[in-house]
């Protein structure tokens, strides 16, 4: 590993807050079927820190990770990557800050299945036409133990070799911030576990920001921090967590317990 991918910090902002939602809102339909996914969401994800998001199902998660990362617009509210308020910006500002200053990982790897390995790690670069820096990405390679299988089409990939693709392939661009919807989802507990380990060091080694939504205690103990939302509401907040601590909490979640947004 060289020295310059340890320890580096990639983010180009000089706030120490990476992502922002405040005051987020999302509603869904109207009248008698209007859902509210997000209630009034305040919270804010911190340079550096893996961050979990958990809660139960309908509970808002996955609306809050696609307004987060601007996938998916609030009803009200607002969202900041950096400094920048997504509110207002057009959908051609919105596709380029997407492009060039966040990562994303799926539970469904979303590689393309006749590009190799490499291809697949710097697609995002390429349509960019912006150049991978050499170093960056050898060391990303490198630590993700994918050298050997630069040449391989997904197909000729495990699952858990797949999403390690998917992960060079957000780390590449040495974006603000990384999103994981469920990224462990699809795989065994074996490939889980790599895949977490990659995210964590991205944090420790890399200096990156992930932002995760899972329903695994497991995988949320490899973060700092886990955030539990109920009814759209964030409800809960844990530091340093463990398998057994999440799964503590899970259980005491109860969709009439106090906001703590204010903790967030
Ligand atoms: N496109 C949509 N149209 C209508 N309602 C929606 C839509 N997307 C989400 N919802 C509703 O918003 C609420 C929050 O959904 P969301 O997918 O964010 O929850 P989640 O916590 O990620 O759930 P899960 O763990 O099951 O994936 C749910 O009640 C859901 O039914």
């Amino acid at each position: 590993m060289s020295s310059h991918a340890l320890g580096a910090t990639t983010a180009p902002t000089t706030t120490a807050t990476v992502a922002r939602a405040v005051n987020l809102t999302k509603t869904y339909g109207t009248g008698d079927t209007q859902v509210t996914a997000l209630d009034a969401v305040t919270a804010d994800f911190a340079r550096g820190e893996f961050t979990a998001i958990m809660g139960p199902s309908g509970s808002g998660k996955s609306t809050l990770m696609h307004c987060l990362a601007g996938l998916d617009a609030a009803t009200s509210g607002s969202v900041l990557i950096g400094d920048t308020d997504l509110t207002g910006l057009s959908d051609k500002q919105m596709t380029a800050l997407r492009r060039d200053r966040i990562g994303f990982v799926f539970q469904a790897f979303n590689l393309v299945p006749t590009l190799t390995a490499l291809e697949n790690i710097t697609l995002p670069l390429d349509i960019a036409g912006r150049k991978a820096d050499q170093e960056w990405l050898d060391s990303v390679v490198t630590r993700l133990g994918l050298r050997d299988r630069l040449d391989h089409r997904p197909s000729e990939l495990s699952g858990g070799q797949q999403q390690r693709v998917a992960c060079a392939r957000a780390l590449a661009g040495r974006p603000e911030i990384i999103f994981g919807d469920e990224p462990t989802g699809n795989l065994d507990s074996h490939s889980s576990g790599e895949v977490l380990s990659i995210l964590r060091a991205a944090v420790d080694e890399f200096g990156q920001t992930v932002v995760i939504v899972t329903h695994d205690p497991r995988a949320a103990s490899y973060a700092d921090r886990v955030v539990f939302l109920a009814d759209g509401k964030v409800v809960d907040e844990l530091r340093d967590p463990t398998a057994e601590s999440v799964l503590d909490r899970m259980k005491r979640l109860d969709t009439s317990a106090v906001p703590v947004t204010e903790k967030v």
